[in-house]
């Protein structure tokens, strides 16, 4: 499939126009505290126009055949490019967690780490977190490091997926 930037796009967002679009694939989790697991990710990135892109990632338990079995993790939040080839990140979770993130786009690879994680009371103990996504030979990869629950910051998800 050709991917064609979509006209209205705002200027501030060609450097993120290759994102755009739904991608779907498969992970892997880790953690020192937890068993390890797979899982199946959806991520759309949509604009409207304005200067930023809104991201909903869905993660799911899949079966052999790929087949959603029930839902995992989903986040949800706007990227917005800065000038300089800088990003500024926004995003919520369910699980009780508000970041903002700060990173830098390098043609296809964006790298962003935690400013803030802010987190409501009942939630687990995130301090921070360090995100690389980049486009490899046409697939979308990702990885999120993780500090929490007392463990330094290291790997809990990574992930591939392509564009449907
Ligand atoms: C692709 C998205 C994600 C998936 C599929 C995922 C999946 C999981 C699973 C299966 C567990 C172990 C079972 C459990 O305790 O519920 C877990 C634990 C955990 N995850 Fe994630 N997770 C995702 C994203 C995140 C994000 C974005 C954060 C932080 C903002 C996070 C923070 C944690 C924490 C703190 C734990 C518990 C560690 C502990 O109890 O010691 N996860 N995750």
């Amino acid at each position: 499939m050709v991917f064609e930037i979509p006209q209205d796009l705002h200027p501030d967002v060609m450097p993120l126009a290759w994102l755009l679009g739904r991608w779907e694939g498969r992970g892997h989790g880790d953690y020192p505290t937890i068993e390890k697991f797979e899982f199946g990710q959806q991520i759309d990135f949509t604009h409207n126009g304005k200067p930023y892109l809104h991201y909903v990632s869905q993660t799911f338990v899949v079966g052999e055949d790929g087949t959603k079995e029930r839902p995992l993790a989903v986040e949800t939040g706007f990227w917005r490019p800065q000038p300089d080839n800088k990003i500024e990140v926004i995003l919520a979770h369910p699980t009780g967690f508000a970041e903002i993130w700060y990173g830098d786009i390098d043609g296809a690879k964006i790298e962003l780490q935690t400013d803030v994680v802010a987190r409501t009371v009942t939630a687990k103990e995130v301090t921070a977190g360090h995100r690389l996504y980049g486009l490899v030979n046409g697939e979308l990869l990702w990885a999120y490091d993780m500090a929490a629950e007392g463990q330094s910051l290291q790997p809990h998800l990574w992930a591939t997926l392509i564009r449907s």
